[in-house]
């Protein structure tokens, strides 16, 4: 099996102290694998370390074979992202906004765009102002702009936060869709554990910078206990002692 992405030891420390630490685990091309983790445990520092927005101070971030050191723009042809809210331009429609993403990949064609409308479900609202937009339409439009130059990758950064459970369901058909009919392999933090395990097949939990568990999602549930359950009991495990020797990876 292919590998879409591979994170050997990745370490970063900022000057408070915090950051992540030699953080591994790979992707399987066409895996939907999510990462969850309490706030500050460094999920959106990892995200940015392996799109380039900051540069590790140890480790190596592989895409499709491409090494983001050596090879940053090839191994970035692969990826779209989204991380961070980037707003849309309010006044605008959602193709013109899609218009003006577009830019940035100048050979792709113009149908590009009404293939991505289609694919996030705002084909009938492409010439809708976004200002009339729900909170979720805007989040599909930000992954129309992630999907314009067909990435074989897609990253997203708590892609659900702040959307009503209509969104929340209609946001994971979505990427579901995306994953089984094109083959696109996501990488989805999130703090909503019961979200993730409905749509991802390996879950690595984050704590204090380090990933403490990495496993498919059936490993990770125990007969008896709900993965929510499972995981505090993890986080409490892990807190007792040295990261380091709690660490576990379940293959
Ligand atoms: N630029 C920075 N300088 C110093 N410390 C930082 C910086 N960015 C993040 N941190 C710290 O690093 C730790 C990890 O932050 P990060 O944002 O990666 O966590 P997270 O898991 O994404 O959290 P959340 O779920 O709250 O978004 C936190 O303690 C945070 O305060």
């Amino acid at each position: 099996m292919e590998t879409a992405l591979e994170v050997k030891g990745i370490t970063k420390r900022y000057k408070s102290g915090r950051g992540v630490r030699d953080i591994r685990f790979d992707i399987a091309k066409g895996d939907i694998f999510g990462l969850n983790g309490p706030n500050g445990a460094g999920k959106t520092t990892l995200l940015k370390i392996i799109i380039g927005l900051i540069r590790p101070d140890h480790g190596s971030v592989t895409i499709f074979g491409n090494n983001t050191t050596d090879q940053f723009e090839q191994a970035m042809k692969q990826v779209g992202c989204m991380i961070e809210t980037a707003d849309s331009y309010d006044y605008l429609s959602a193709y013109d906004n899609l218009k003006l993403s577009a830019r940035f990949y100048p050979e792709l064609p113009r149908t590009r765009i009404d293939e991505v409308l289609e694919q996030v479900g705002l084909a009938p609202y492409k010439k809708e102002k976004v200002n009339g937009f729900s909170l979720g339409m805007k989040q599909r439009l930000r992954l129309a702009s992630a999907l314009l130059s067909k990435p074989k990758l897609v990253i997203l950064d708590e892609p659900t936060n702040g959307l009503d459970i209509e969104g929340i369901v209609n946001f994971r058909n979505t990427i579901q869709q995306l994953a089984c009919e094109h083959g696109i392999t996501f990488l989805i933090s999130s703090h909503m554990i019961n979200e993730l395990s409905l749509i991802a097949g390996r879950i690595g939990i984050m704590q204090n910078g380090q990933l403490i568990r990495v496993g498919g999602v059936n490993e990770l549930v125990k007969p008896g206990i709900t993965l929510e359950q499972y995981i505090v009991s993890q986080l409490h495990t892990s807190k007792e002692g040295d990261h380091d020797d709690h660490r576990q990876y379940i293959k």
